[in-house]
């Protein structure tokens, strides 16, 4: 982890060795985004009444025969001119909310502030398909820069329970909670379990600690639980400086000899001695010590991992978090270290049983030797996934890192699941304001592998350029994907069926069907109208050149499509008749000016189990 603390970049200190050099030129991948939250939110809805949409469209009922034939539009009206938005006239309806509405009276149709103007601003073929997290911590924390980040597009915000209190993140929910209902987002939260890895106190509140090997400091690890509030300086044992860390159970694994990694490489130690309950460590690598660091033992080049088998993934501290996400409604929960598919499942139904109808997602962070060996029966048990790179770095060697997030991402498509690539992406952005290229590779591959998701770590919770790094992940991704598009380079992944029931088959069908039509008729959207999100997600997981409108009536199923590829969640309500439907929906679409006559449209729904292909009329 190279997160060095600002007030470490002085002038005379020489950058840590594995740190890339850096040039401050100014970037070329930088948007100047000229949308600001007063502009995106001034389209206002009017009611635009228009006959039937001219479509020929064939529908069938659930039972699985026969199968839909489908008829296409002529050509005629078609406008093959490059989609861009037209600005909506002000409203004059009162029928029709306009939009935001800050009282909290659903308007008709709700979307994103955001993602409206990155429609706006790209077009809506060209918009964004990879959604981006953000980790919220001190950098970010105020109403007004939550809503630069919000601004920004950012999807989901994150907060990790590693660090700060309760009072603290409850502060940060309620205001990203304020922030949707006032200014019209749909920011989705996540909240991050800390999880039982060693990792070390807080540092009594410093911005790190130097390990030094020229004065031979000695480290000695405290093994106190829970952790506590410790000042290093304090804690002068003759010479040696302790710092507590998390857990009681290391030290009857640990021998003299061992090596000890903090943050996976950051600073180095050799375990000398073990006295009591203590390990008294000699410094062979010297670096930075954060707070909470991250540690691990290695013995003969591999890590020494039944120090923490018996650990367990979900702590009695991470269970009061839990139910403080729950009390909360966060949208996500991201589990640390998980090992098998079990907890994930155990803590699926503790949400179930606790939060009454609200359906909170369960993130498995695949993070550890043990995630990766259950990979498949973890995520398959999960609602999403995140490659935790930072300590999957930390317990596999480096170079392992690449395949495995390839594997991951494929896996997670296969399965139809979400996931996010995490941790490092513009590491250097913390305290320089323009990525490394070589991090922009880092980024591009893992929007050309078409994750659904990329995070922010440091560069958001604490880091000096939030919203620049925010935005070095918008233009990157916006850029990879129409490089991907121009060029056709579709992997040909073959996707296995994922649906259990019979009925799922049909959606899954359909869905794989109308994105393949999508892509040959040259579509402009995809319109899926789900109650429960199952079929915009089995849409996304087939990367249509599109994107994917998804209708839904629940404000919480729309927060939650916010994570996935390509979708762009609408809340709405709607009936079972679809052409009503239809009609209602292009009305509002063209009256916000987010579609025009002649658009390209195929539409689904999951009451139906249609597909129709109609040009708005
Ligand atoms: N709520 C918070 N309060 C204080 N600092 C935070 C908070 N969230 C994140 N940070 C800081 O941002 C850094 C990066 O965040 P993150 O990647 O989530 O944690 P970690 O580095 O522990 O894996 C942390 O190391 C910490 O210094
Ligand atoms: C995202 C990660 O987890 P955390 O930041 O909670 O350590 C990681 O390890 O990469
Ligand atoms: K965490
Ligand atoms: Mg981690």
């Amino acid at each position: 982890m190279l997160s060095q603390k600002r007030s470490e970049q002085t002038a005379s200190q020489s950058p840590p060795p594995h740190r890339s050099c850096h040039t401050q030129s100014p970037s070329p991948l930088r948007s100047h985004s000229s949308a600001t939250a007063a502009a995106m939110a001034a389209a206002a809805a009017h009611s635009l009444l228009h006959p039937p949409a001219a479509r020929r469209s064939l529908t069938s009922t659930p039972t699985p025969s026969p199968p839909p034939f489908l008829r296409l539009p002529s050509a005629t009206a078609r406008s093959r001119q490059p989609h861009r938005l037209r600005s909506a006239s002000p409203s004059t309806a009162s029928d029709l909310t306009a939009f935001p509405n800050p009282n909290g009276i659903l308007s008709p149709i709700d979307v994103d502030a955001a993602t409206e103007a990155e429609l706006r601003e790209n077009g809506f073929r060209s918009t964004r398909r990879t959604k981006l997290v953000c980790t919220v911590g001190p950098a970010t924390s105020s109403p007004d820069q939550l809503e630069a980040l919000a601004v920004g597009g950012m999807n989901v915000a994150r907060v990790n329970m590693c660090h700060g209190d309760r009072e603290w993140h409850r502060g940060v929910i309620r205001a990203v909670r304020r922030l949707n209902e006032e200014k019209g987002f749909a920011v989705a939260v996540m909240m991050d379990t800390e999880g039982s890895e060693i990792h070390m106190g807080d540092l009594g509140g410093a911005a790190s600690a130097k390990a030094e090997v020229r004065c031979l400091r000695l480290v000695r690890l405290h093994f106190n639980l829970p952790v506590c509030n410790v000042d290093e300086r304090k804690l002068n044992y003759g010479g040696d400086v302790g710092i507590v860390v998390s857990y009681t159970s290391i030290q009857p694994n640990v021998r003299v000899g061992d090596e000890l990694l903090v943050d996976g490489g950051m600073a180095r130690f050799e375990v000398i001695e073990k006295l009591g309950p203590d390990v008294k460590c000699r410094c062979t690598d010297p670096g930075l010590l954060l707070p909470r660091a991250n540690l691990t033992f290695w013995r003969d080049g591999s890590i020494v991992r039944e120090r923490n088998a018996m650990l367990p993934t979900i702590s009695s501290k991470d269970w009061l978090d839990i139910d403080f996400g729950i009390a909360e409604g966060v949208d996500f929960i991201a589990v640390s270290f998980v090992k098998s598919a079990e907890v994930i499942k155990h803590l699926k139904s503790y949400i179930a049983a606790r939060s009454r109808g609200s359906d909170i997602a369960v993130i498995a962070k695949i993070e550890s030797i043990d995630s990766l060996k259950n990979l498949e029966e973890i995520i398959r048990a999960s609602d999403g996934a995140m490659i935790a790179r930072g300590d999957l770095g930390a317990q596999v060697p480096l170079e392992q890192v690449p395949s495995i997030q390839q594997k991951i991402v494929q896996l997670c498509r296969q399965l139809n699941k979400p996931v996010i690539v995490a941790s490092q992406l513009l590491e250097s952005m913390i305290e320089y304001p323009t990525p490394t290229r070589a991090e922009v590779a880092d980024v591009s591959e893992a929007v050309r592998q078409r994750a659904d998701a990329l995070m922010l770590s440091g560069e958001s919770a604490m880091g000096r350029y939030p919203d620049k790094a925010l935005s070095v992940l918008r233009s990157v991704s916006i850029r990879i994907e129409k490089w991907w598009r121009e060029e056709k380079r579709h992997e040909t992944l073959e996707l296995q069926g994922v649906s259990s029931s019979f009925s799922d088959k049909i959606s899954e069908e359909i869905c794989n069907s109308a994105a393949k039509m999508a892509n040959g008729l040259g579509a402009d959207a995809v319109f899926v109208f789900t109650k429960t999100g199952h079929m915009a997600s089995l849409l996304s997981r087939c990367r249509p050149d599109c994107p994917v409108f998804a209708f839904t009536t629940l404000t919480s199923v729309r927060r939650r499509l916010n994570l996935q590829w390509g979708l762009i969640p609408f809340r709405l309500s709607f009936s079972d008749d679809m052409e009503s439907n239809l009609n209602r929906t292009f009305s509002l679409l063209k009256a916000r000016g987010m579609i025009q006559s002649g658009d390209l449209v195929i539409a689904l729904s999951d009451m139906l189990q249609s597909i129709q292909v109609m040009n708005v009329p």
